[in-house]
């Protein structure tokens, strides 16, 4: 796992929740000028982790960005009929604060998004609503209008339009590139202790509260297979000892322990099966 780090960004403060930006950032706003990740980031896992270290790398003083659309591109395409998603929104800022990401690019990825040509989304929203000094992705990324725009296009775009460009290296667990879809596979195998292996820590769960008072996770996650597992809720400064939780079929969320009530949303860290 990497260690966190502490950007060394001017404006910000360590261990500060990364902002949200939905649209363009002002011509004059501290934040333009960051090196920003690109991809669909539901979570951080360690290859993500990697490339947040490469950016920081490049950034000295500067901000850096993560890219991050809501929702989901595969919900908005709805390729998926069940629940996928590794991070909730207020997850994903929790997830990201100790990396020093100063803020997530998450603007609505909807029908006018989704049919940018790459030449548009470099323009419009690198170049002119966020204003990047170099941008960073793996190998594998696309973007743009039918997946039509790749590491190559953007980089001669970036060379015209003036922003660096830099291809992250693949990170590889036991020989097998680490990435969402394999982290989804381990959690629905009931699989939590290799889930956790990828992520680089137990996987942070949003749970909400049922009418009766009872937990369920949020109905957007991952499903575990149906079992008993165990974690801890997610608290600063609060280092309990692991506690028993099983999962229903349906993602009744049932702690086999008491716990210090917190206030909704309730986040927990899922580390392994029992
Ligand atoms: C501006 C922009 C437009 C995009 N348009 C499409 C699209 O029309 N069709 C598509 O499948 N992916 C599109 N994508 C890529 C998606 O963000 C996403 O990466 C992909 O659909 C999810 O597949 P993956 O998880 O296998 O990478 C676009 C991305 C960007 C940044
Ligand atoms: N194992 C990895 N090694 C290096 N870069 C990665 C790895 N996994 C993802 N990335 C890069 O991180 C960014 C976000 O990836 P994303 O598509 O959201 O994740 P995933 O591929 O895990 O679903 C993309 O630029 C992607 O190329």
């Amino acid at each position: 796992m990497m260690s966190p780090v502490v950007s060394t960004f001017a404006s910000r403060k360590a261990g500060a929740l990364p902002e949200i930006v939905t649209e363009s950032l002002a011509g004059d706003h501290p934040l333009r000028g960051s090196v920003l990740i690109l991809g669909n980031f539901d979570g951080l896992h360690v290859g993500h982790q990697q490339l947040v270290h490469m950016a920081h790398g490049l950034a000295g003083k500067h901000p850096v960005s993560v890219m991050s659309c809501e929702p989901h591109p595969r919900s908005f395409f709805a390729t998926q009929d069940e629940p996928f998603r590794l991070a909730t929104p207020s997850a994903k800022r929790l997830l990201m604060a100790p990396y020093g990401v100063d803020f997530i690019y998450s603007p609505r990825f909807n029908r006018s998004f989704a049919g940018m040509s790459p030449a548009e989304f470099v323009d419009d929203i690198l170049v002119e609503a966020l204003g990047v000094r170099h941008v960073i992705a793996g190998p594998d990324f696309r973007f743009g209008n039918k997946r039509s725009g790749d590491m190559r296009m953007l980089s001669e775009l970036g060379a015209l339009r003036g922003f660096g460009v830099s291809i992250a290296p693949e990170v590889a667990h036991a020989g097998i590139r680490v990435s969402s879809t394999l982290i989804r596979t381990a959690i629905r195998s009931g699989d939590l202790r290799g889930a956790a292996r990828f992520l680089g820590g137990g996987w942070l769960v949003e749970t909400r509260r049922r009418a009766d008072g009872s937990l369920e996770m949020h109905p957007d996650l991952c499903k575990p297979r149906a079992g008993r597992y165990a974690g801890f809720p997610e608290r600063a400064g609060y280092q309990p000892d692991r506690i028993r939780i099983d999962i229903t079929p349906e993602g009744g969320f049932i702690p086999l322990s008491p716990y210090p009530l917190q206030s909704a949303p309730e986040m927990w860290r899922l580390e392994t099966q029992d």
